[in-house]
């Protein structure tokens, strides 16, 4: 399968890494508004996961990166991509800018085949979260959102809470900071967004109640989310209130994430009692490890934690999304 990278940040060098060493893929082209050296020094060296474990050299505006020969593009309008002419079976969408049909649809009309981007997107392009819905395709099925890190790690815990019965829930996920910061205070439409990101912790607000409401229609009204940005450059770890329709106990819970993570959502539900901390999940595929030994429930109320690293273990999803695209189900 043939594919091009648009947006060359956080997602999408993790992507390059890791798609240069998969087998059965080709990967053709990668786009960005940065400079070509400055591309090939960030894909060599990464503050989170160091150095890459194979050479990366430029020769003739293409990267050559693990045998393979990557053309390297620097066209901010994804109309202008040459997909048609490299022959590109599917753009991984990852600069965060082209998120509604009308624009991500662009890599379609430059000839990619598809198009899944890096987070969740406008509504009218289906979300379709992998392990859950990613069967239910309809329409646009060469266009879809696989959702971001946060809707990924809670749609499954959700969905599971929900075979108990669920009344609502509060999610409050403590995460890194992002691109989407400012390093030092700066203005930001979103006032707290604008200060100094590994100086304080920083709530903000983001889309993930509105994703999750489109997963669960029958919870509307009964989702609130908040994520608190913390001084860390990797991971997250999401706090689920959870207000039961009936008493539950904390080993019930406990019980019920441990056989999920043993059976069909083993890639990607993690169960442990260990006494984590975030660093321990650099580098972890799961979408969601949780920590049964913070699990406690007050009556209905159940409160769960649940670790992610944001990057690596998103990464992991749009990658069995590749798999899925390459076996030809989208
Ligand atoms: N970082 C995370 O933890 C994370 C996790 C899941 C999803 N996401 C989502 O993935 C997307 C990207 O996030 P990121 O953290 O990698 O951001 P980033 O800022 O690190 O990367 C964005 C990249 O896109 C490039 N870019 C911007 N405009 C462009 C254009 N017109 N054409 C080509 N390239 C362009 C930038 O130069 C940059 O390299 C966002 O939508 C984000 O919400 C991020």
């Amino acid at each position: 399968m043939r594919i091009a990278i648009n947006g060359m940040g956080r997602i999408g060098r993790l992507l390059f890494r890791r798609l240069v060493m998969m087998p059965g893929v080709e990967l053709v082209a990668v786009n960005d508004i940065m400079e070509l050296h400055q591309l090939a020094y960030l894909l060599r060296y990464d503050s989170v996961y160091g150095p890459a474990t194979f050479e990366i050299a430029v020769e003739n505006n293409e990267l050559i990166a693990a045998g393979q020969t990557i053309r390297f593009l620097h066209e901010p309008a994804p109309a202008k991509l040459p997909w048609k002419a490299l022959q590109v079976d599917l753009v991984l969408e990852c600069t965060g800018k082209f998120l509604t049909k009308a624009l991500a649809s662009q890599h379609l009309e430059a000839g990619a085949g598809n198009v899944i981007l890096s987070t969740t997107g406008a509504e009218d392009i289906p979300l379709r979260i992998y392990g859950f819905n990613q069967h239910q395709l309809n329409g646009d099925k060469h266009l879809i959102s696989p959702g971001g890190c946060m809707t990924n790690c809670s749609t499954h815990l959700i969905y599971l809470m929900q075979s108990i019965g669920i009344e609502s829930v509060h999610i409050n996920v403590l995460h890194s900071y992002t691109s989407r910061q400012e390093l030092v205070d700066g203005p930001h439409k979103d006032l707290r967004r604008g200060r100094a990101a590994a100086e304080s912790i920083i709530p903000v607000s983001v889309d993930l109640g509105q994703s999750l409401e489109r997963l669960f229609v029958l919870l509307k009204g009964c989702i609130y989310t908040i994520t608190t940005r913390v001084p860390v450059a990797n991971g997250a770890l999401a706090n689920f209130v959870f207000q039961m329709k009936e008493a539950v106990t904390a080993a019930q819970v406990n019980e019920l994430f441990k056989q999920a993570a043993k059976r069909e959502y083993k890639d990607i539900i993690q169960y442990t009692e260990d006494p984590l901390v975030s660093l321990d999940i650099k580098g972890n595929s799961h979408s969601a490890i949780i920590d049964g030994s913070l699990t406690t429930v007050t009556g209905r109320t159940v409160n769960l934690m649940a670790f992610f690293d944001n990057e690596y273990g998103y990464t992991s999803r749009v990658i069995d999304w590749v798999r899925f695209v390459g076996a030809g189900k989208l």
